[in-house]
């Protein structure tokens, strides 16, 4: 019986499709025994309707990046695909070249021109595999870059609750490193023993396809040796030809097992980077509006707010604060003095009531323009792991050194730059974590001045100062606020006394108002705060 070579090569293709049609005909109860047997080798058939319903899901929240890589990398992509083709091409080619070389030398034909054929196409493949790495990368930076940098932006979008605490000093404080390491442990165990089993599952599914393979591979192979043995057109090149494009089709099924795993795990990275980007962020209504440049009033209108449903910390807060005005806010600890502020930059929004800003409501103003009008010093100073001088510059990032320098000495932090040997670009650590609670404080309000806002917010902005650096920085504070729109949250009623007005806020409403002078004759709430605070 004679058979061809084409024989050979279209029935070993025909294979793959015909067994795993085979065993999709078999019965539920041998299947599922198969299934054991060979460590789930159909999961990936019987699974692809859900991967195929999640992949579709993903195409369609991703399309927008998609979309965007290719129109920025539109010839990489072309490329790679012409790369793959020519290299598949390649690939058919060699063994044909091959089998002729060996057939040739057989016949004792010195066949040279066909060696240095071969020579040639493998550079030519090696330089094709060297282009279409190189293209490939330039496609996958540019689809990381917009990844992350969606990630990162959405990061900044969140809302207020999604914030991360850092609490490595408390367990410095409470000696808790053992109690830390061991919850920790706790974690990694249940993470590796996951990963372990996952890796099981793998190796067996592995297994199960590399052995179904190998034994097809060897039969044909054996049939092929026959072929050729029992002496028809089967020559030796004929048989080198065969095994070669065997082991070329199978070798995408003998890493099919890696793959699916990998594919499994990118959908699992997917579905986590989608229920973050998921998360709700902040959004400007359409129509939302500039904060005009021109000093504005501020007014509460019975504001009504509370963080959750059980208790309200603002109860129908009314105040207004006149353009260029400096106002003040005390009460009680926990009374929502600095909720107030944090409604008026939207950090949270009101659940009655209105807060305007020259008679417009501030969910019409976008935010972004919003807070740029605020210079804000807080008792909570966040500094980023860099430079004192980045830190002061992030108030305006045009601004020159001298602007910068000028902010510095009217925050009396200057000369505390400059008693370090690398003055301005002097390292503060880890949320500034190489600086004092004070010194922090004074970088903020040097970073506050420099932005020059129409508004200023100072919710305890010197309460980490001792008193004579307090004094220091106290004028250049009314300073910063007498021509601008301000209010000051205070603890210290020493500090606030010269201010425009003062309101009292108590039980989530404002019980009084007036200069210092005006309230003490009131003999009030702030009258009893002010006798307290001076015994
Ligand atoms: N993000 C939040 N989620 C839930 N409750 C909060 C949140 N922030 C503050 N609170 C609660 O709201 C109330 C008012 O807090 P707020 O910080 O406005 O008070 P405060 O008057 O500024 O206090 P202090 O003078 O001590 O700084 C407190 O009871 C506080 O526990």
């Amino acid at each position: 019986m004679s058979i061809s070579i084409e024989t050979w090569v279209f029935g070993s293709i025909a294979s793959v499709p015909i067994i795993t049609f085979f065993f999709q005909l078999i019965g539920d109860e041998k299947k599922a025994r198969f299934q054991r047997f060979w460590g789930k080798i159909f999961d990936l058939w019987s699974s692809r309707k859900n991967i195929s319903i999640a992949a579709r899901g993903y195409y369609s929240k991703s399309k927008f990046i998609l979309e965007d890589v290719w129109t920025k990398s539109k010839i990489d992509i072309i490329l790679v695909f012409i790369f793959v083709l020519l290299g598949r091409v390649i690939n058919f080619a060699l063994p044909v070249c091959n089998k002729i070389i060996v057939d040739e030398v057989v016949q004792k034909n010195f066949c040279w021109p066909l060696i240095i054929l071969v020579f040639l196409l493998k550079i030519v493949d090696t330089a094709r595999d060297q282009l279409c790495w190189r293209s490939y990368w330039k496609i996958e930076k540019i689809l990381c870059k917009k990844v992350e940098k969606k990630l990162f932006n959405h990061s900044h979008g969140l809302k207020w609750e999604s914030d991360s605490i850092n609490n490595h000093q408390t367990v410095k404080y409470f000696a808790a490193e053992k109690h830390e390491s061991e919850r920790y442990g706790k974690y990694v165990d249940e993470l590796k023993n996951r990963d372990f089993a996952a890796d099981v599952y793998g190796l067996k599914m592995t297994f199960s396809q590399r052995s179904i393979i190998d034994v097809f591979t060897s039969i044909a192979t054996l049939l092929a040796a026959y072929a050729a043995f029992s002496g028809n057109d089967f020559t030796a090149g004929d048989f080198i030809l065969f095994t070669t494009y065997l082991v070329q089709l199978y070798n995408p099924f003998y890493n099919l097992g890696y793959a699916y795993r990998e594919f499994k795990k990118a959908l699992v990275d997917m579905k986590q980077m989608f229920e973050f980007l998921d998360e709700e962020v902040e959004q400007d209504d359409e129509d939302a509006q500039d904060l005009p440049e021109i000093q504005c009033s501020i007014t509460f209108n019975k504001v009504k707010f509370g963080y959750g449903e059980e208790k309200l910390i603002l109860d129908g807060v009314d105040f207004t604060i006149n353009a260029g005005e400096t106002v003040a806010l005390v009460g009680p600890s926990g009374s929502g003095k600095s909720t107030i502020y944090r409604l008026l930059l939207r950090f949270f929004e009101v659940q009655e009531g209105s807060i305007e800003i020259g008679g417009m409501n501030i969910r019409k103003i976008s935010r972004k323009s919003l807070r740029k009008h605020f210079g804000i010093v807080s008792q909570d100073i966040e500094l980023f792991n860099d430079t004192i001088e980045y830190n002061i510059r992030y108030g305006d990032l045009e601004a020159s050194q001298e602007q910068v320098e000028e902010a510095s000495k009217a925050a009396a932090i200057h000369d505390f730059i400059m008693s370090h040997s690398d003055g301005y670009n002097t390292q503060v650590g880890q949320k500034g974590i190489k600086l004092s609670g004070g010194e922090k404080q004074r970088v903020s309000i040097a970073r506050a001045i420099l932005k020059k806002p129409q508004y200023i917010l100072l919710d305890e902005a010197t309460s980490a100062l001792d008193n004579q650096t307090e004094k220091a920085i106290q004028d250049n504070l009314n300073e910063l606020c007498k021509s601008r729109t301000s209010l000051i949250i205070a603890h210290r009623l020493t500090t606030v006394t010269h201010v425009d007005r003062i309101f009292v806020l108590e039980k989530g409403k404002i019980v009084e108002s007036g200069n210092h002078k005006e309230l003490l004759e009131m003999k009030g709430v702030y009258y009893n705060m002010w006798e307290q605070h001076n015994k």
